[in-house]
């Protein structure tokens, strides 16, 4: 009923809070296209459009009852509830429309500009493998058991994320493992949740299309260190970032990295085609971990994944075998192969660090001897300052392919332009191909058969869009057809 969601919103946040009425309401919903019968319809003011001006239309749908910042005249026959804020409600409001699925459940927030859903696939895998039925959201969507649903955005908004809860605790499960990602912790998609473990997997400049000032970013972010938010962290100190957390954050921490003050100690590594290796060292001894995943970023992924499910309780064994086990996230330094062809690694790092971080691999699988090819661009409409920085760390590539990434309505010719910039005085070969098929299938044709070709940007993502509706293109799908294509060329040469 509306009178429960009202003590609910006073028990969150304090202000001046006016009902008109009651009725029975099921659902929150924030968007009046998806609004079902008896939805609580929020009318959220957002940066394109007021949410008040669809409370006609939500009503229309079905919607029972609305939530708004000021009173709607009229209010279409339904009860309205007045807040100060909607969007500061959402979270518990959402929460206890969906049964307060967190309370039930055993949460893990995995959060940092990059390492986000390959650290959270790493520890659903460690709960996994000690049977605990967990489900993990984020990136690449919300997934429990063999079961699987879309998420569109890497943190749901409040009433998604809550749903999914819900869906997933309705499947059995006793744990969770949320992405939280700096807009989600920013507009309020994950309050009223209590993390177990949250987790920090490192930071650089990102986002600051929208957080404005990179302190902003970093507060985003470390307000999930808080208590009242998590009971513990795990965060990654190899960075100064990680450090100035764990000095900062108001709840007991776990450091790891590979520096003597680590709680959870990094004292060696090998990485290579066949995956990476880590030996580590806690207050239990020494621990050696074996992981599909290759990259070098993955080994501070591993050593956090280890920290955060050991912290939950889980035995050593377990974890050593679900952090084994794991098949690498599509699309985060995938490796396509076939003998007599270039190596294509598809990854996706769109970060200046992410960049250097895949470059550094490919260039460990090229051997030092043998070139690596990378073909660039960057997406349009998203943090713009970004793109320069890019091209310098591009420099560490022996040829670069710069070319579109979906532009979304931009001119990608401009997009390349200015990845372009930081690429001036360094030593790559620089081609431009708009076409991102082309250019990748260029790169693997002016590849010899020992260099690796590296894909970034998009990783698992199957569609681009421009200035139209947004088309298939899979870089994984281009990049086995270009190597195909090359094997079965040099076979023929070789017959
Ligand atoms: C910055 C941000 O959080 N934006 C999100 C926000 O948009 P907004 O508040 O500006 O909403 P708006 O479009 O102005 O609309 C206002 C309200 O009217 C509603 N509406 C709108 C039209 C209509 O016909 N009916 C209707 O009810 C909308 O549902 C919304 O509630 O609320 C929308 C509705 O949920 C989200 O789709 C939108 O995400 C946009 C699409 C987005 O791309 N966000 C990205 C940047 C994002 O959140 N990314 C992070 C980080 C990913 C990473 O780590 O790389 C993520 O967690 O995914
Ligand atoms: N710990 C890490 N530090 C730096 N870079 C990383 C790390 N882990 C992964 N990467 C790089 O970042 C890319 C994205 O990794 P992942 O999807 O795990 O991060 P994410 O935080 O979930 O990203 P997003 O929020 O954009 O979805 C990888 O393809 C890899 O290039």
């Amino acid at each position: 009923m509306l009178h429960t969601v009202e003590s609910r919103v006073r028990e969150a946040v304090a202000g001046p809070v006016h009902r008109t009425g009651d009725a029975p309401v099921t659902t929150l919903e924030i968007d009046s296209r998806a609004v079902l019968p008896g939805a609580l319809f929020a009318c959220v003011r957002g940066g394109d459009a007021d949410g008040h001006r669809f409370a006609a239309a939500a009503v229309r749908a079905g919607a029972a009852a609305l939530l708004v910042d000021r009173p709607l005249q009229p209010g279409w026959g339904v009860p309205q509830l007045q807040v100060p804020s909607v969007r500061a409600v959402l979270g518990p409001v959402g929460a206890l429309l969906a049964g307060d699925p967190g309370e039930r459940m055993r949460l893990v927030g995995v959060t940092g500009t990059n390492g986000k859903t390959t650290t959270s696939a790493l520890v659903h895998a460690a709960l996994e493998a000690a049977g605990r039925r967990a489900g993990v959201v984020g990136t690449l969507g919300a997934r429990v058991g063999d079961q699987e649903q879309g998420t569109g955005l890497t943190t749901p908004e409040a009433p998604q994320l809550q749903r999914l809860l819900a869906w997933m605790a309705g499947q059995g499960a006793t744990d969770a493992v949320v992405e939280a990602s700096s807009i989600g912790l920013d507009v309020g998609r994950l309050d009223a949740l209590r993390f177990d473990v949250a987790v920090f997997t490192g930071f650089e400049e990102d986002h600051l299309d929208h957080h404005g000032t990179l302190e902003q970013y970093w507060a985003s972010k470390a307000a999930l260190f808080a208590p009242g938010r998590a009971g513990h962290a795990v965060v990654s100190v190899d960075e100064p970032w990680g450090r100035r957390l764990a000095d900062q954050a108001r709840v007991p921490v776990t450091r790891v990295g590979r520096s003597g003050g680590a709680d959870v100690r990094v004292l060696s590594w090998d990485t290579g085609r066949r995956g990476t290796e880590v030996l580590l060292a806690d207050g239990d001894g020494e621990h050696r971990l074996r992981s599909a995943l290759l990259g070098e970023v993955n080994v501070g992924n591993l050593a956090v994944a280890w920290a955060t499910a050991r912290r939950l309780g889980l035995p050593a064994a377990d974890v050593t075998a679900g952090l084994a086990g794991l098949t690498p996230p599509p699309g985060r330094n995938t490796l396509v192969t076939e003998p007599g062809a270039p190596r294509v690694l598809v990854d996706y790092a769109h970060t200046p660090r992410a960049l250097r971080a895949a470059l550094r691999t490919a260039h460990g699988l090229a051997g030092g001897q043998q070139c690596v090819h990378l073909v660039l661009g960057a997406r349009g409409r998203r943090d713009r300052a970004k793109r320069q920085l890019l091209g310098v760390e591009a420099r560490l590539a022996n040829r670069v392919w710069l070319t579109n990434e979906g532009s979304h309505g931009e001119n990608p010719r401009q997009i390349v332009e200015e990845l372009r910039v930081g690429l001036i005085g360094g030593p790559s070969e620089v081609s431009v191909e708009l076409d991102r098929r082309a250019a990748i299938t260029a790169a693997v044709r002016a590849a010899d058969p020992g260099d690796v070709v590296l894909v970034v940007g998009r990783g698992h993502e199957t569609q681009m869009q421009d200035s139209g509706p947004p088309v298939h293109l899979d870089d994984a799908e281009v990049a086995r057809e270009a190597v195909a294509d090359y094997a079965r060329a040099a076979r023929g040469r070789a017959a």
